[in-house]
């Protein structure tokens, strides 16, 4: 069978965790040293470790099956891929920013005013969409400094803590994108059956991170109480302990709500709470 390729970030933000999240899937392979290209030993599949920006490109021209790109180098190349899979991670939001003592107030501010950004054609849109002109100066990087240098009235360029915006004297102005890394795909590979089973992997890989196993002891007299409050899950596993009268449930939980959970169980009677990751899940 022919190998699919996938392309990922060679270094960057979303090299480690897309590495990761393929080792994850039990793939066996090298990690970027010098080589821009490695097979995985144990899967049809081969790894191209490319610049982010030209992934959606190669993906677009079938030259790699798969790749894995942040949402907003997508919408920026404005090529046709297929979105195969969220993948969770590199989540961040494209904002416009402003100087912390700017006058611009509202988004009518920015008319005739000038925006540096290395996102043009998504920044654009945004200004077209808002009925605004406004005028863009690409540039490829260090986006915070222009406003401070006179380059630019503003910015629009990826912020996830803020931490780079403070420390460059810039306050957030309004959101244009939110983004995170996404699995995509050629066209016509959606059927293939190499994708079909490394989907799987992936999806039983992010639902496991979503999920947690809980082990808890409980009085057999509160079990119900217990098992009422677990009851998005299909059946937990009721085992008794030793000591009598006393039982061990063990069931998955979400993420989502497990703090909320875990208070309520304590109040339900449950002690010697255990919360363990998980693998994998696969349906
Ligand atoms: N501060 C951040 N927090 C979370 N995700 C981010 C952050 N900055 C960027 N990202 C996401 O990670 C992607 C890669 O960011 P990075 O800064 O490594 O890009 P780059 O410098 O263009 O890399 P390359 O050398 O591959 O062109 C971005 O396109 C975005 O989707
Ligand atoms: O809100 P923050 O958490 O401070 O993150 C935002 C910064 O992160 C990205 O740059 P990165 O550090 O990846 O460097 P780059 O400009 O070389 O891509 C982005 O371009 C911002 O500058
Ligand atoms: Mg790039």
């Amino acid at each position: 069978m022919k190998n699919l390729k996938i392309a990922i970030q060679k270094s960057g933000r979303l090299n480690e965790k897309s590495v990761q999240l393929l080792k994850n899937c039990g793939l066996d392979f090298e990690n970027y040293k010098s080589s821009l290209i490695t097979r995985v030993n144990n899967f049809n599949l081969e790894i191209l470790f490319l610049r982010d920006d030209d992934i959606p490109g190669y993906v677009a021209q079938g030259i790699a099956d798969l790749g894995i790109v942040g949402e907003n180098v997508i919408d920026e190349t404005q090529v046709e891929v297929s979105y195969l899979q969220r993948l969770g991670f590199g989540k961040c939001t494209l904002k416009i920013a402003v100087s912390k003592d700017s006058n611009i107030e509202q988004l009518s501010d920015l008319n005739g005013k000038s925006i540096a950004t290395s996102y043009p054609v998504i920044l654009q849109d945004f200004l077209t969409s808002k009925g605004i002109n406004a005028n863009i100066q690409e540039i490829s990087g260090s986006v915070e400094i222009a406003p401070g240098l006179g380059l630019s009235d503003a910015i629009c360029d990826i912020v996830s803590t803020g931490g780079t915006l403070k420390s460059n004297g810039l306050k957030p102005f309004i959101d244009v994108k939110n983004s995170e890394a996404i699995l995509i795909g050629r066209n016509g590979i959606a059927e293939d059956p190499t994708l079909c089973e490394l989907l799987q992997r992936v999806q039983s890989v992010l639902r496991a991170k979503e999920t947690k196993y809980v082990v808890l002891n409980v009085e057999k007299v509160n079990l119900p109480q217990i098992t009422e409050l677990l009851h998005g899950v299909k059946s937990p596993t009721v085992m008794p302990l030793a000591e009598d009268g006393w039982v061990a449930v063990h069931t998955v939980i979400t993420e989502d709500d497990f703090w909320d959970k875990i208070n309520k169980l304590k109040a339900a009677g449950a002690q010697g709470i255990v919360v363990m990751p998980i693998e994998k899940i696969i349906m």
